[in-house]
């Protein structure tokens, strides 16, 4: 459960927080397909509750009605659609699983996609689940209870959520059901959200009656879904995301609020000499990376204050050094605009989503920020499948906030964090030539648009970062060479 499956030379996911799905497939095709995403982490497909008196806040759609796939993102044609188009060109796709819990208990203005459910007997027919398929007695998660008490973490309501027994066997079936149901349809793998609230050996059990992937749609036979679980676990909690690796990879909170205070000015970018499991993070093996993600970047969410599109340049620092080194298995975030940490995307009068448009510099517009379109994010992809898993080799740094290393013969990166210039000889481990750099510009023809460093048969080259720069990272590989 912890392999990607990404397509041959691909290395890294983008989450399309609140995409329709037809607006998923457009972009696989036109853009993550030929820039060589490896897949998509898409939000939850199945409906969840309208809650029209909060204006449609971005979680509602973590309070499942069913596992219809009906949502504001399309139905399940819009999605067969998008998984099949996605796959064709070499784009994996990853499903937010809500299986801990359903709705919360509203009373005034909510809707649906379409099925009822009566939430003061927790019956939900669309499903069907009632009254004993739901923990009892009835307990809600109180804020001590995460330092003391894993049992009511498990067995109690997260944010007065209907908390699913996945003790049941009509439950596991529902869950199972659903999952296979989107397996077959084509789906590479599942994050398994609020994993942190259900008990290790449940998860077990349903991920071991999971079919295998499906091969009409380019999977190797026999292969297993990728499945990532979000275990926020910044340490001090009774319980421990290492409950959770002998199952399934894991969301590796510490590693964004690391690399976000790393990044932050007046930290030293020298310490990330020895960055990875000495940093207190997982295995590498185990390790679902990000800077941020759809909850941190409001703020509430864990790690304190995470780096996000809103310091574009020390966040772009962040993400070329996630995508750079060769820790973990990346995942970028690709956002809506938002004032309000409640929001949720773009909607028109009848609270519609309004679709992403697409401007001529290849940025979009219309509220989306597309993270995943800033031409030093989506280089720094290239350089990661370049450079596949050589090693960091000849690390480099000024004893503060410069720093340089080599990925094997095939790629080279240099950060300066200082408020003062890097300009210095080092080490490239590159066959001599002239380089494009990445960050600053791209190929085109046989010309470099930003800088171009020449590299001598001795594999070193001038390398200039002024501390003024637009951005602080400089980046060459075997895949750019002009
Ligand atoms: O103040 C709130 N929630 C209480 C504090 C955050 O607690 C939540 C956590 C949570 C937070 C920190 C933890 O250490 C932890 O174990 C769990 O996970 C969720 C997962 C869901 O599927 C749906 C939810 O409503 C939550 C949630 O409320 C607001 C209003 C309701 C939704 N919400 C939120 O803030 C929603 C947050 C949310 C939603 C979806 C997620 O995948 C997520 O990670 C967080
Ligand atoms: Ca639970």
């Amino acid at each position: 459960f912890k392999n990607p499956h990404y397509a041959t030379g691909r290395t890294t996911m983008v989450h399309l927080f609140e995409w329709k799905w037809d607006d998923i497939a457009a972009e696989c095709e036109r853009f993550l397909g030929p820039r060589g995403f490896g897949g998509i982490q898409i939000s939850p497909p199945n409906e969840n509750l309208v809650i029209w008196s909060r204006n449609r806040p971005w979680w509602e759609r973590y309070q499942p009605m069913s596992y219809r796939l009906v949502t504001r993102s399309g139905n399940e044609q819009q999605f067969a659609n998008m998984v099949r188009r996605c796959n064709n060109v070499g784009v994996r796709i990853y499903v937010d699983a809500i299986i801990n819990h359903m709705t919360g208990t509203w009373n005034e203005n909510v809707g649906t996609g379409g099925s009822t459910a009566n939430f003061g007997n927790w019956h939900y027919p669309a499903v069907p689940y009632g009254r004993n398929d739901f923990n009892w007695p009835h307990c809600v998660i109180q804020g001590h209870d995460y330092a003391c008490c894993a049992d009511r973490v498990r067995n109690c309501e997260l944010s007065g959520l209907k908390d699913l027994n996945q003790r049941s066997e009509h439950v596991r079936t529902m869950i199972v059901n659903y999952m296979n149901r989107l397996i077959d349809m084509g789906v590479a793998g599942f994050r398994i959200d609020a994993a942190k609230h259900m008990w290790p050996s449940d998860l077990r059990v349903i991920y071991d009656r999971l079919r295998n992937l499906n091969t009409a749609h380019g999977f190797p036979s026999g292969a297993r879904p990728y499945i990532y679980q979000e275990v926020i676990d910044l340490g001090g909690e009774a319980i421990s995301r290492n409950e959770y690796t002998p199952l399934a990879a894991v969301t590796e909170f510490r590693f964004g609020m690391e690399l976000s205070r790393a990044f932050t000015r007046g930290n030293q970018l020298r310490w990330l000499v020895n960055w990875g499991p000495q940093w207190g993070l997982l295995g590498s093996g185990d390790a679902l990376t990000f800077i941020d993600n759809h909850d941190n970047q409001r703020g509430h969410g864990a790690g304190g204050n995470i780096l996000t599109h809103k310091r574009p340049k020390e966040y772009k620092g962040a993400i070329a050094f996630m995508l750079a080194h060769p820790y973990g298995k990346p995942q970028l975030m690709s956002s809506f605009s938002f004032h309000d940490t409640e929001a949720g995307p773009p909607m028109d009068g009848s609270g519609n989503i309004i679709s992403p448009s697409i401007n001529s510099d290849n940025t979009c517009g219309n509220g989306w920020v597309c993270e995943h379109r800033w031409r030093q994010i989506f280089q720094m992809v290239a350089f990661r499948n370049t450079v596949g898993n050589t090693a960091v080799t000849n690390w480099w740094d000024n004893g503060g906030n410069q720093i340089a290393f080599c990925r094997g013969t095939m790629g080279f990166v240099a950060f300066n964090n200082e408020n003062w210039d890097l300009n210095q000889r080092l080490q490239t481990c590159l066959p001599a030539g002239t380089y494009c750099d990445v960050i600053s510009g791209e190929k085109s023809g046989n010309r470099c648009t930003g800088k171009s460093v020449v590299v001598g048969n001795d594999g070193r080259a001038q390398i200039v970062i002024g501390s003024h720069e637009y951005d602080m990272v400089l980046a060459i590989h075997m895949g750019h060479q002009s």
